[in-house]
């Protein structure tokens, strides 16, 4: 599986998004620059965390007006598989690759922390080595994970198998208890329409090694390695 990895000023975890990609792959990612109006010809682009832009006006609103998105965009409409994980999801939704919003948390706080998960969806490229409602653990740090959507788009996501992800808790129950944030219906990360883009706020890219306290998050390397190569 060949990747390419999107860094914008302020980009924080490329190191730990190009470890857990090399460990899943064997290969090392692309690196390429905010700046820059095309891409290499990879199977999968990964946006990965930060605060890009220093998160100025909203967090991912600066990064999705950025040129390289909008390359980025073509390759979504290509086919191309993309994953944005916590400041790359709110770009994903800042470049209305994915519907929604990421909101503040509900309590206003950053919140830094392991959460459980579960995957709602087993039967996608990003997820297909897990079970179905297993319960998964990475790690969540951010302030803006407050997923919104309106009820019609919840639905359409609920209906079409797009929910990937729920805040739970280590049994897998879903209830607003669990939800970290204020999420709605708890979504932690979702799919586009296509199921070839992935947003999701927990980082697997920081749950791959022993020394992470735990390696729930290689099984989303892994998937995406089975499916893309
Ligand atoms: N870890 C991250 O990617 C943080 C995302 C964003 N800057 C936030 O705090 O919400």
């Amino acid at each position: 599986m060949k990747s390419a990895v999107i860094l914008f000023p302020g980009t924080n975890r490329e190191n730990d998004a190009i470890a857990a990609l090399e460990q899943a792959s064997g290969s090392k990612p692309q690196l390429v620059w905010h700046g820059e109006t095309e891409l290499p010809k990879v199977d999968l682009i990964m946006i990965p965390g930060g605060f890009s832009y220093g998160d100025y006006l909203r967090s991912g609103a600066m990064a999705g007006k950025s040129p390289v998105m909008r390359a980025v965009a073509d390759q979504a409409k290509a086919g191309v598989s993309i994953i944005g994980v916590c400041n790359g999801f709110q770009i994903l939704t800042e470049t209305h690759l994915l519907p929604g919003a990421l909101m503040r948390n509900a309590h206003l706080k950053f919140i830094c922390k392991r959460a459980a998960l579960k995957i709602e969806n087993a039967e996608t490229r990003f997820t297909s080595k897990y079970d179905a409602g297993q319960v998964v653990k990475y790690p969540v740090a951010h302030h803006d994970g407050n997923y919104f959507a309106d009820s019609e788009t919840l639905d359409r996501l609920e209906g079409e198998g797009r929910v990937a992800l729920r805040y739970c808790d280590d049994d897998g129950v879903v209830a607003p208890e669990t939800n970290l944030n204020g999420s709605q219906r708890n979504i932690a990360g979702i799919l586009n329409e296509k199921g070839n883009v992935l947003g999701m706020m927990p980082h697997p890219e920081n749950a791959i090694d022993p020394l992470h306290g735990g390696i729930d998050g290689r099984g989303l390397f892994s998937s995406m390695v089975e499916a893309l190569s």
